[in-house]
């Protein structure tokens, strides 16, 4: 797979690689969660709406344009109109998540989360792959409300917290998007593991030093 998802039949045998692994691994259930890649035409290829990201098949992948307008394929997922805001703002990015995983949507359900930044930086590889993490404010699942602020904040943020609901991801490719949700659910699980104790996690210096370089 090439760093940009290029060839459009790999493309669709990874998503369906990547939204398999996830869902057997219990990063999202039901029908929840979608992935997406940008293909060297522009267009977008997703998951389709109300599928399972463990029985997604090659075939049955969406495609729209950079504004979320259906051109082939099954209905795609009612947060298209999230996955192109990402697209939009960040030119780098080739491959946007969204999991309900359940560590990191209870922290989107806490009440005491810092808005600008729901998790603190536990460990290296927090750092490293997410860094700043803002929640964005309850919306419902599939509400295009949310387009403005989303591509707002994603010109500044690959990754983001939507309350009461789960991340969203961007990533050079699908499989640095995918490595970066995994970590950000597990710091999610540490810091639930930890409430209650004294946690220690970088400090802002170590934090930045370790800081993604932005897809
Ligand atoms: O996670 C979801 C909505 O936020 C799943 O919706 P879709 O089935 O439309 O992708
Ligand atoms: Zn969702």
């Amino acid at each position: 797979m090439t760093a940009t998802h290029a060839d459009e039949s790999a493309a669709r045998a990874l998503i369906v690689r990547t939204a398999r692994s996830l869902f057997m691994r219990g990063l999202t259930h039901g029908s929840t969660g979608n992935l997406s890649v940008r293909l060297s035409d522009g267009s977008l290829l997703l998951t389709s709406t109300g599928s399972s990201l463990g029985t997604v098949e090659e075939a049955q992948l969406s495609r729209t344009d950079l504004s979320g307008r259906h051109l082939d394929g099954p209905r795609p997922t009612k947060e298209a109109f999230l996955h192109a805001a990402f697209y939009r703002a960040r030119p780098g990015a080739h491959a946007v998540v969204h999991l309900h995983s359940t560590h990191a949507a209870a922290v989107s359900c806490l009440d005491d989360v810092n808005p600008a930044d729901a998790l603190p930086p536990l460990t290296a590889y927090y750092a490293m792959r997410v860094g700043t993490l803002p929640l964005l404010p309850y919306h419902a699942p599939g509400d295009n409300a949310l387009e403005p602020l989303a591509e707002q904040t994603a010109r500044t943020h690959h990754a983001v917290l939507l309350a009461n609901h789960g991340p969203v991801i961007a990533g050079a490719t699908l499989e640095q998007a995918a490595d970066a949700i995994e970590e950000l659910e597990e710091t999610a699980k540490l810091h639930l593991l930890l409430r209650g104790h004294t946690p220690r996690p970088l400090t802002p210096e170590q934090a930045a030093a370790l800081a993604p370089t932005s897809p």
